[in-house]
This record gives structure tokens, sequence and C-alpha cells, in this order.
């Protein structure tokens, strides 16, 4: 078992491989960060490219891109996204790091006030970056005008050390013995630092020579544009982490037997109990569902992008409220996944070479960075409360709330559905996620006047998010697929997940009076069905993500199934079994056994 600061340096070695490759071949951001899957180290890459590139090309001007990107492209420099402090990270508007500007010198002098604006959690920040963009409030002329995006050099590119005025260390280990612990999230407080007045990233404001603030003609909002990006690739990454967790179980599961022989036969495979099924099965249709909608959302965020160069705003608050909520749903519902998984895999699941713990550690985190989940929602729940409004003043919503345009229809229909057949049909099963999400949404609304409750509109932001989700599913069937019977499979993983969600949400659609109890009643029956009907094919459907045994690094996961003689090689790797006496035998345990022998023969 690697030391920290072996793990640190062990992952420094690769990443410095994997950034050398990416000049020498030329690798774009997209097969970057490809690599970055590749190496699997939550490591120094992330920032770089996921987040430090990112916001300058988002809050950069042409210029200041052309000077930063030329550097950052051929790692010259190496940045981070230092953002968060240790007293704020949701409150962006909180943060309390300043860039003060001196017309005198025409620099912004950065500085930590407090202790709690120290810079607290930017990865890679710790040992590894030379630069950051440092999120700072502006102040000049005497006015705080909020917060701003600044490139700031932390370390010298001669000998690595933090520069005059900069105190900078890792905030130490994280959660899990791998994962996270590999990467240096760092702690960074600025004693006056003084930055020349082009390196605050200026697309967005600048301050002119004299020291006047000049807001430019984009919406502020661009300024948490960094964060949508990252937000979009989560979901995908969820999607990724997902699909291995419930690759790795399937693959178990079928080979794993236990009770059931008859006359001395086989053991029964635990993946043909019910119970198994019931919890797994849904796990495997939401890989698919979130890979899905994962797709789409990359579409949207480019789409978006697009619209922003021609100054077409009009799309922003969606694509917030997109990548806010399916970040959020995506992920929370994947780290609870991945530890029912290790559950799912009995005591094995437990051991590190299933490659789930691992998994679990790296992916928690995900829950909270990039915006706590509750936080995200609550935005979705703001946006759906400004729709709701909007409806109500005759404005026809567009793109993932057009639903509620047809509030007349869906704020008083009951579901078609009368048999079990009926919960087959794709339209009857969208139409009842739809008035569940608007009638949640407007029941909010009504009474926010009231009291404001936060529960309502998160969970109403819950229930308009699994809508997107289960409605891109149906959408991607609508498509051409190919392979013989893939469709169908598709089409039993897309009932599996919409009504698996209606049984675990039942109370919000019977609350809500979009089904009634029999109703709901027939999906769990035609649930069981489907469990039954996804048994035989389970195992081709998660060999069709089409990982290595590398990738999943996982002795329950391997494809040849070869599982009891993997856990037993990869045991005597342990380091403990390096001597077949422990350390500490000779100290502390041979004095116990000697006396307590001796004293049993007085
Ligand atoms: C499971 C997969 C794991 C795999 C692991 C591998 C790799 C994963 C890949 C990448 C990740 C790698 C490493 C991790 C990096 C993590 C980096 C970070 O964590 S960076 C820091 C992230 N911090 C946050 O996300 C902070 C969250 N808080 C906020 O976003 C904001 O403070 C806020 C909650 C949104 C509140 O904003 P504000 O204070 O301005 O108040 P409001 O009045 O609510 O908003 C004003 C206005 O602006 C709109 N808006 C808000 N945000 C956005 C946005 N992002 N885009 C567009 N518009 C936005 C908001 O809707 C309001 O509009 P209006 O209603 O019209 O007034
Ligand atoms: C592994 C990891 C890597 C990270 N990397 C970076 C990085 O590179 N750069 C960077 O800048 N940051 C980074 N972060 C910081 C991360 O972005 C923040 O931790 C995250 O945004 C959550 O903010 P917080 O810690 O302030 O949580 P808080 O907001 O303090 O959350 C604490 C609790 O309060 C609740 N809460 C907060 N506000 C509200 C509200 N208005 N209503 C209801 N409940 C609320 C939350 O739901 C949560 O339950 C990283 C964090 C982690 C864990």
């Amino acid at each position: 078992m690697l030391s920290r600061k072996e793990l640190f340096k062990d992952t420094l070695k690769k990443a410095a491989h994997a950034w050398k490759r990416t000049v020498e071949l030329h690798l774009t951001e997209e097969e970057a960060n490809l690599l970055r899957l590749y190496i699997d180290q939550p490591g120094y890459v992330d920032l770089h490219w996921v987040m430090f590139v990112p916001a300058i090309k988002g809050q950069g001007t042409e210029e200041q891109q052309k000077k930063w990107l030329t550097m950052a492209y051929k790692f010259q420099i190496i940045g981070t996204y230092a953002q968060t402090e240790l007293g704020h990270g949701s409150n962006v508007q909180g943060l309390e790091t300043t860039a003060t500007f001196d017309p005198s010198t025409d620099e912004f002098i950065m500085h930590s006030p407090t202790l709690t604006s120290s810079k607290w959690w930017p990865g890679g920040l710790g040992k590894t970056s030379t630069h950051a963009v440092v999120y700072a409030r502006l102040i000049t002329e005497g006015k705080d005008y909020g917060i701003h995006g600044f490139i700031m050099q932390l370390r010298s590119l001669d000998d690595h050390s933090p520069l005059p005025g900069i105190t900078i260390g890792d905030i130490g280990g994280k959660f899990g013995s791998g994962a996270y612990n590999s990467m240096d999230n760092g702690v960074m407080r600025l004693d006056h630092v003084r930055i020349p007045r082009d390196q605050m990233l200026m697309r967005l404001a600048q301050v002119t020579r004299e020291g006047k603030y000049v807001h430019s003609d984009v919406p502020k909002q661009l300024l948490y544009g960094t964060m949508v990006y990252v937000r979009q690739t989560i979901v995908a990454d969820a999607s990724r982490a997902l699909s291995r967790a419930v690759c790795i179980a399937v693959r178990y599961g079928a080979i794993r037997k236990q009770f059931g022989s008859k006359a001395g036969g086989p053991e029964t495979q635990v993946l043909n109990y019910k119970t198994q099924q019931s919890r797994l099965f849904p796990f495997l249709a939401s890989a698919y569902a979130f890979r899905f909608v994962g797709q789409w959302l990359k579409w949207l965020y480019t789409d978006v992008t697009q619209k922003l160069e021609s100054k077409d705003f009009s799309t922003l608050p969606e694509a917030h409220a997109c990548t806010a909520g399916l970040k959020s749903v995506t992920t929370s519902a994947t780290a609870d996944a991945i530890e029912e998984c290790q559950k799912l895999c009995g005591g094995h699941g437990y051991l590190n070479s299933s490659g789930l713990p691992e998994l679990f550690a790296v992916n928690l985190p995900a829950c909270t960075y990039e915006g706590d989940n509750v936080v995200l929602l609550l935005q979705v729940a703001r946006f759906l409360m400004k729709t709701v409004s909007q409806v109500a003043s005759g404005k026809q919503p567009v793109g993932t709330t057009a639903y509620m345009g047809n509030i007349q229809h869906l704020m008083q229909c009951k579901s078609v559905v009368n048999t079990v057949e009926d919960w087959l049909n794709p339209a009857a099963i969208k139409e009842v996620f739809e008035a569940r999400a608007l009638r949640m949404a407007v029941n909010c609304a009504q009474n926010i006047s009231k009291a404001p409750s936060q529960e309502e509109g998160f969970e109403a932001a819950v229930a308009h998010v699994q809508l997107i989700i289960v409605t891109k599913f149906i959408e991607k069937l609508q498509e051409d697929i190919l392979g013989h019977g893939v469709k169908e499979q598709l089409q039993k993983l897309c009932g599996i997940y919409a009504l698996h969600l209606i049984h675990k949400h039942l109370g919000d659609f019977l609350s809500t009076g979009c089904v009634t109890a029999r109703q709901g009643s027939l999906a769990n029956e035609r649930l069981g069905k489907l469990y039954a009907q996804v048994r035989p094919n389970a195992v081709a459907l998660v060999d069709a993500f089409d990982y290595t045994d590398h990738y999943l690094g996982s002795a329950l996961g391997r494809y040849d199934g070869d599982v009891y003689s993997a856990l037993y090689k990869e045991a005597w790797k342990d380091p403990l079994n390096e001597t077949v006496v422990p350390d500490g035998y000779q100290e502390h345990l041979r004095p116990l056994l000697k006396q307590q022998l001796k004293l049993s023969r007085l």
C-alpha cells in the first residue's frame, strides 16, 4: 500500500507522461480528456484541462486566450481553478479574497483578508500547479464590484517555489485510501500579491487604466460558465462510473452461486434471485439512461455555446438548469448505486480487489464538487418557479420545460393505464412523468407565497430532471438502432428505468393524482416481468460497455469470470503477506502468548 507521498509521486509520473504525450501527439482537449480517463487517476490533468483552460476560454478576451492558452496547451504552465475558500464554496458571491486595483502601478493587489478567505480545495493547487484562475472580489475606486476571475502565477517556473506573498500547500488526506489522495487539493493564502491589470479575465468586464469599472454586454452569469461546462462532463463521467459498477456486479452475480441446489445439483446464481434483480437491474437501466441523457446534454451545451458566440443568451438559463439538475441527479444516483453494488457482491464487494471501494471513493465527491447537489437542485427549483409564472402570464415555455405549456391537459389528465401491458407504452409513461413534474412545480409555486418550502422545490426539481432523463431515453429509442434485438432490450431497460422511478416515488405520483394505487401496483407487476425478461441478456448488456479488465480493475468483474483464482492471487500480493510471521509478533504477541502459557501451567 503506497503512502500518500508515494501515491502522489506515482500519479505525478503518470500525469507528466500523459501531458508529454498530449503535446507530442498534438491531442485535442477531447482526446486529452480521454487520456485522463485512461490513467483514471483523479489527477492533475483534470483541473488544467477541465477548468483552467475552459475558464480562460470562457472569460478571457481573444488576446488573453492567445497568450495564456498557447502556454497551457503546451504544458509550459499548469493551471487550476481556485474559487472555493475555507469559508465559502456554494455561495460564490460570499467569497472574501480581494483584488484591489492600484492605479499608481496599474496592478491588482490580490489578498486573503481573513482565515476563511484562504483558497481551499482547488485540485492541483497544493503541489503541482504553477498558475491558477483565482476568483476574488474586484475593488476599484473604493467600490466592491463582486466576484471576478484573475490569472495568477503561483510558483516559479525555474524551481517551482511559491512566489513571494503566496503560502501554499496540500489540505491533507481525503476519503478512502486511493482515489482522490493522489490529487493535491490545496490551500493558498495571499499576502498583498501584485499582478498586472491585464491578468484580470476581461471578457465579461474590465477595469480601465484609470481604474474605471466597465461591464461588457454579456450576462454576468457567464462568470459561472466554467461550472456549467464541467457539470455537463460530470454527467458523462457518472454514466461511465455507474456502468463500471454495474458491469462488476452483474458479471459477479452470474458467477456467484449460493443455496438452491437440488439433489446435490449446482447452487443458484445469485443473479437469478428476484431481490438481486430488483436491486441491480434499475442500476443497469440507469447506466444506459445516463449515457443517453449525457449525450444529449453535450449537444445542448455545444448548442448553447454556439449561440453565446453570436450573443444569443436566451438558452443560458436552460443550460444552467439542465447541467445543474442532471449533474445533481446522476451523481447522487451513481454514488448510491456504487455503494449498493458493493453490497450486491457480498463480502468480496468490500475488498479493494473488487474495484468497488475505489470506484465509490472516486465518485462520491462528485455529489459535492462542481456544486453541492442540493444547492444545484434548488437552482433548478428557482428556474421552474420562474417558468411557471411565465406560463401563468401566457408565455409559451420552450426546451425542456415545453411540456409546461400543456398545462390545461396535464393538470387534470388521468393515466390511460388499465393493464400491465399498458405500462409498456412510452406515451403513457411520458405523460405521467410530465403530469407529476408540472403538478409538483405548480403546487410549489402556489405555496411559495405562503411558506417557501425548500423541500417542495427540491422535490419538484427532481421530478423535472427525472422527466428529462426518461424523455431522452424514449427519444433515443425512436432513432435507428443497429444490431438484432438491441432496440428491444433497450426498450425493456427504458421501461425498467421509468417504472422503478414510479415505484420509488409512488408517493409523488399518487399525491398529485397522476396515477391511482391500482395503476401503481400494475407498474410494479410490469417491473417484475421486465426484470425476468432482461435477466437472460444481463451479462451481454454489461459486456456491451466494452470495458477492458484493466479499466475495470476488478477481480469480480473479469470478462473471463475466473473470479475465485483472481481473488486468491490478489490476496497474496498484499504487503502483509510478504512474511508468514507478521511484523510485531516478537514484540507484542509472543510475550503475551508465552506468559499466558506459563500461567496456565502453574
Ligand atoms: C461521477 C463522476 C466522477 C468522475 C471523476 C473524474 C473526473 C470528473 C471530471 C471533472 C471533475 C474534476 C475535478 C473536480 C473539480 C471540481 C471543481 C469545483 O468544485 S469548482 C467550484 C464549484 N463551485 C460551485 O459549483 C459553486 C456552486 N454555487 C453556485 O454555482 C452559485 O453560487 C449559485 C448557487 C448558483 C448561486 O449563485 P448566486 O449567488 O449568483 O445567486 P443566484 O441569485 O441564485 O443566481 C443569480 C442568477 O444567476 C443564475 N445562475 C447561477 N448560476 C449560473 C450558471 N452556472 N450559469 C448560468 N446562470 C447561472 C441564476 O439562475 C440566477 O438567475 P436569475 O434567476 O435569472 O436571477
Ligand atoms: C474532491 C473535491 C474537489 C474539489 N475541487 C475544487 C476545485 O478544484 N476548485 C474549487 O474552487 N473548488 C473545489 N472543490 C470545492 C467544491 O466546489 C465545494 O465543496 C462545493 O461547491 C460545495 O460547497 P461547500 O463545500 O461550501 O458546501 P456547503 O454549501 O457548505 O454545503 C454544506 C451543506 O449545506 C447545504 N446548503 C448550503 N447552502 C444551502 C442552501 N442555500 N439551502 C439549503 N442547503 C444549503 C448543502 O446542501 C450541504 O448539505 C472541491 C471539492 C471536493 C470535495
